[in-house]
């Protein structure tokens, strides 16, 4: 056990509005935070991220991944969806998380700037598809790598898996906020995500947040699939 609390962010991807309003208020007394992503936003646009999050607080997940001036310039438009987090892939390199940050700071007032997070490897993908795209050695080494970099480059905290939290923690310290993907409750379906952990698992590991999809969304009670994943982070 780490020590540290874990929280729950509740991942709304739906490109239907009153949709994701009702799970936010389903997982309202269970989520510390929203995440809204690319299909919503997508579908719906900015204004509509906002009206969505209400006044919980918002992950606003673009996975931003371009050059240092397209991504500077798209986080200068960010300015009134007021996002608590928002993410980059740090795959685009040290020059583009620094930009991403030097816009963070010309944009948001002070105590109001989202914290800058690096997607390392997608939760999605295992050594195989990590190999396939010509990145040798192991996930974990790569993640490390990666979230190295990010931290040095201006980010405040790492997307990853739980498998590499530890990896993570010895490598970069207690600093980096860690937010963890591909989180599965015991039974749940996997679906497209590799590298998995239940909740009380990513809590032991020492998760900061850990960000639960469809294991909410789609479960026939998304308000007691919340509470149940709340109830694991805090036993
Ligand atoms: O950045 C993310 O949030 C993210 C990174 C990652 O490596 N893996 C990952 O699954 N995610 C997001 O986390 C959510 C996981 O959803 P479920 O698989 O339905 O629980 C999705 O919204 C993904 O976009």
């Amino acid at each position: 056990m780490s020590g540290r609390s874990t929280r729950l962010i509740v991942a709304l991807d739906t490109k239907d509005t009153a949709q994701a309003m009702r799970w936010r208020a389903e997982s309202a007394g269970h989520a510390g935070a929203v995440k809204l992503g690319l299909e919503f936003t997508y579908a719906r646009g900015l204004e509509a991220v906002r009206d969505v999050a209400g006044d919980s607080p918002l992950f606003l997940d673009l996975k931003l991944h371009d050059i240092p001036n397209t991504v500077a310039s798209a986080i200068g438009s960010l300015k009134a969806v007021r996002p608590a987090m928002l993410t980059i892939h740090a795959a685009g390199g040290r020059a583009m998380i620094a930009a991403a940050r030097q816009a963070i700071d010309g944009t948001f007032p002070d105590g109001a700037r989202p914290l800058l997070l690096a997607v390392t490897v997608l939760t999605s993908m295992d050594t195989q598809a990590m190999h396939e795209i010509g990145v040798e050695g192991s996930v974990e080494a790569q993640v490390v790598r990666l979230g190295q970099l990010a931290m040095e480059s201006g980010a405040d905290g790492l997307v990853c898996s739980s498998h590499e939290i530890a990896p993570l923690r010895a490598a970069l310290g207690e600093a980096p906020v860690l937010v963890v993907p591909g989180i599965r409750p015991a039974g749940s379906a996997v679906g497209d995500q590799k590298r998995i952990m239940t909740p009380a698992q990513a809590r032991a590991a020492g998760a900061d947040w850990i960000v639960v999809g469809r294991p909410i969304t789609r479960a026939a009670d998304p308000a007691a699939a919340a509470a149940a994943i709340a109830a694991e982070l805090s036993d």
